[in-house]
């Protein structure tokens, strides 16, 4: 068995080769001082510490030497003989899970841990130990890295934990969560999820990313707007294609309900039969699709690249467990969550604001309406905060159409991390 700490200060762990009672360096922390001075590598042979000879001591002994020494240290080391090419590429990944060192008794040295939370972008600097990779989270000032479970170590963990943990069957958030009201677009019960709905993260805890800037030849990025329902998602929506009709634009959806006499097919809807709509719908044409009071409504990926094609900004509103469909080469959709604020401020800033029950009625906002919102919002963020690229808490009306605006610009203009795979189509997802 093998002895793993850290030598805080110097930023290296060692280990004790239990068989014959050699001290190794175990590993250089990147960034740290050992690393910084070139002087100690992984793999080296640690013979004296201030002139004590460390062969046969225990780690904990080694750790009481190095507390008592003031000023200059002095390490003896027979270096290893064969030094490994460095031949570690910069990685950058979006984590899609939640990790704390301090709930890990596996971890090393838990003051190297670097702790993060689902959505993370972490740049690995190094990944040569089977275990334990080294990572900064961005945007980070510090020039030293911690320890990182590597994604094997990492899925073997979440295995366990759902081994120990009574086993909690995935749900895909649907729209039966919603209150079910956006005329149109309500999908009130999804029929199916889809078979890439729900982002296994156990078996991708890290996605691999990429700084990517839209070249101005590039159709623009698929904005796609998620909240729960009630939230505000489709009134920001129409304000900002109202801001400027020209540039922005949604995507006329698909529908098997039939038309009322002032609609044209092509200009709210595509109105189809349900033959075609189901064929449609077999051959993965949707990004999301629904029933509602007995009709299905769509959006289909030709009217967004309809959108594309005519040079305009395509904004899109979707149901969160739609978010995997658009995350593609092909759309490159920028996600902006929609949140509610508490409840207190919804109580005040929808005094006035009536929601549509059926086409033709609209009443006030019930006050467990407010409520239920609040849950739903929780449900989605814990299930898919890791997509989301901006996140506007809808409280002011106004001001969450001038954060929708700054988003949408950002979304084109200025470089985002996006899915490696999207670039380049052998990144390993
Ligand atoms: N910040 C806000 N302040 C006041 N009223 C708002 C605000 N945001 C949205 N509203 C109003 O709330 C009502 C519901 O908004 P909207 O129809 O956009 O919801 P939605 O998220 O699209 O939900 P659904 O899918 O159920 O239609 C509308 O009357 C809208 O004008």
């Amino acid at each position: 068995c093998l002895c793993l700490f850290l030598f805080a200060l110097q930023g290296a762990t060692i280990r004790r080769d239990e068989a014959t009672g050699e001290i190794f360096v175990a590993r250089v922390i990147h960034g740290g001082l050992a690393d910084r001075s070139g002087l100690l590598h992984a793999g080296d042979r640690l013979v004296e510490v201030n002139g004590h000879p460390v062969f046969g001591l225990e780690p904990e002994q080694i750790i009481q030497i190095l507390a008592h020494c003031h000023g200059t240290i002095m390490f003896k080391v027979v270096p290893m003989t064969e030094r490994p090419v460095n031949n570690q590429t910069m990685l950058y990944v979006r984590v899609m899970v939640d990790y704390s060192p301090e709930q890990d008794p596996t971890i090393p040295c838990v003051d190297a841990g670097v702790a993060f939370s689902k959505g993370d972008v972490l740049e690995i600097v190094d990944q040569t130990d089977a275990l334990w990779w080294q990572a900064k989270k961005l945007p980070s000032t510090s020039a030293c890295a911690g320890l990182i479970p590597s994604t094997n170590f990492l899925k073997r963990k979440q295995r366990e934990m759902l081994w120990f943990q009574a086993y909690q069957p995935h749900t895909c958030l649907k729209a039966s969560l919603r209150l079910s009201r956006r005329p149109g677009t309500q999908i009130a019960g999804t029929p199916h999820c889809p078979t890439n709905c729900c982002w296994d993260a156990l078996e991708t805890p890290y996605e691999e990313v990429v700084r990517y800037l839209r070249h101005p030849n590039d159709t623009h990025r698929v904005i796609a707007l998620v909240g729960p329902s009630g939230v505000g998602v489709n009134e920001l929506r129409k304000r900002l294609i109202e801001m400027n009709p020209q540039v922005y634009m949604g995507a006329v959806p698909h529908t098997t309900r039939p038309s009322r006499s002032h609609e044209e097919s092509g200009r709210e809807y595509h109105f189809i039969s349900r033959e075609l709509f189901e064929n449609m719908a077999y051959n993965n044409r949707f990004v999301d699709y629904g029933e509602y009071r007995g009709h299905l409504y769509g959006t289909s990926m030709d009217a967004i690249k309809t959108v594309q094609d005519s040079g305009k900004i395509c904004i899109i509103d979707i149901e969160p467990h739609a978010i995997l469909s658009v995350r593609t080469h092909e759309l490159r959709a920028y996600v902006i969550y929609i949140k509610p604020p508490v409840a207190e401020c919804m109580r005040q800033t929808r005094k006035k604001s009536q929601i549509t029950t059926n086409y033709y009625t609209s009443r006030y906002f019930k006050d467990e309406e407010y409520q239920e919102m609040e849950e739903v919002s929780k449900k989605i963020e814990s299930q898919y905060c890791q997509f989301f690229d901006f996140v506007i808490v809808n409280n002011i009306l106004q001001d969450a159409r001038d954060q929708l605006l700054t988003a949408v610009k950002r979304a084109q203009e200025e470089p985002q991390w996006v899915p490696a795979a999207w670039i380049r189509p052998s990144a390993q997802n």
